[in-house]
């Protein structure tokens, strides 16, 4: 498709937040859209956001210590409350969920399209969970929201980071070969907590092997990603003292036999509509597969393809379920900043956007 003639204005909630922080540090240079509105707290609200952002203890990218130069331009914009009015078409929200169900709403009924990280609406019945390579066709659920069949906006999300990276890792398998079972343990970075994760003192020298819903959250998005409400989906969530990445060990039953090399294969050979379409955010190949025996490891792999793959290795056969892998995936890239950006690319693609 062409890119649109001019770019287009969005909104972002939760602003100051950690993934806040990484949307406006993506949309800085982003060809489609240009960052026009930016809303948080009333704690925050009316600071100007590059002043927000330099407050003691605010800015939590690791990876890019400068605020003013990650936002660019934005730095000047004024943070609104999130009660006030706004003219962007488009919204992305990486609010709280404690907040971020009756504003997004609001914003959907008044014809914004929201492109949301929060947990909130993701299980309702006519909001789609979408990961782009996996189900773009899900987002003809907004179809049956209330307020996109009067002409108005509408509400879509990506998933929890965590089952954002395990989508991407086991669509390609079943695609090719049919899944029937899955186990799942996993390592997930401070980033995941927000900045409850990132302000000091940061967990160091151990690790937690709790975190709350989190293995809930796996079980039901996988089965509504996948549209299979009867896929056997366990898992074992912990917190570990890496700050952006997390980390999947993955034991898979398929429904057939299959040799590693056509395993191999299927991870390799993946490709969706984003790759399809040239959408600005897609990685180049959704799934790299790292044959180097010590692969996947989060300092080394995250920010390849821009942080917007997932990262599979050591794949070998399983005493207990078929095969067993380990897969990384850049949480607050691909699982939650990132992701809702290329899925906002593929919403523009469908012409979901603007409408209201
Ligand atoms: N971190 C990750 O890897 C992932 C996070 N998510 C989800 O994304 C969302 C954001 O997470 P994260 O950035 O980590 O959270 P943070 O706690 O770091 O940030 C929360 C943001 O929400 C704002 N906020 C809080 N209360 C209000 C309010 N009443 N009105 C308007 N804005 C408000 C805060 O503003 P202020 O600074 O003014 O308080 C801040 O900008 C959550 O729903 C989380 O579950 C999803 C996937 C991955
Ligand atoms: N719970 C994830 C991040 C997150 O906020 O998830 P959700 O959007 O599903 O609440 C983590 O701790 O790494």
């Amino acid at each position: 498709m062409a890119a649109p003639s001019a770019p287009i204005p969005v909104a972002l909630l939760g602003a100051t937040g950690a993934v806040g922080q990484r949307f406006a540090q993506l949309l800085r240079d982003h060809p489609w859209f240009r960052l026009a509105e930016v809303v948080a707290s009333p704690r925050s609200a009316g600071l100007p956001y590059g002043a927000a952002l330099g407050r003691p203890e605010s800015w939590w990218l690791d990876d890019e210590p400068d605020p003013l130069a990650a936002v660019g331009r934005a730095a000047d914009l004024v943070l609104l409350d999130s009660t006030m009015h706004l003219e962007s078409p488009l919204v992305f929200s990486a609010l709280g969920a404690s907040v971020a169900g009756p504003i997004e709403s609001r914003l959907a009924a008044n014809g914004h399209l929201v492109v949301s990280n929060a947990r909130s609406h993701r299980m309702d019945p006519d909001v789609p969970i979408v990961v782009p390579e996996v189900n773009p066709q899900a987002l003809e659920l907004v179809h049956g929201q209330p307020s996109f069949a009067r002409g108005r906006g509408a509400i879509v999300t990506n998933p929890n980071c965590t089952t954002a990276g395990l989508a991407l890792a086991l669509a390609p398998l079943r695609e090719a070969f049919g899944l029937e079972a899955v186990y799942v343990f996993t390592m997930q970075a401070l980033s995941g907590a927000g900045r409850a994760g990132l302000a000091p003192p940061r967990l160091a020298n151990d690790l937690v092997p709790f975190i709350a819903g989190e293995e809930e959250k796996l079980l039901v998005e996988t089965r509504k990603i996948f549209g299979d409400p009867q896929l056997a989906v366990g898992a074992t969530c912990t917190r570990v003292p890496v700050v952006d990445g997390h980390t999947l060990v993955v034991s898979a039953k398929l429904a057939r036999e299959v040799a590693k090399d056509d395993v191999v294969r299927a991870f390799t050979e993946f490709t969706g509509e984003p790759q399809r379409l040239g959408l600005p955010s897609a990685p180049v190949a959704p799934v790299h597969y790292h044959h180097e025996p010590d692969a996947p490891r989060p300092s080394r792999h995250r920010d390849l393809d821009r942080g917007m793959a997932t990262h599979v290795g050591r794949l070998r056969p399983g005493m207990i379920l078929d095969w067993n892998f380990v897969a990384l995936t850049h949480n607050t890239r691909r699982g939650a900043a990132g992701g809702s950006i290329l899925l906002a690319e593929l919403a523009v693609e469908r012409g979901l956007v603007g409408r209201g």
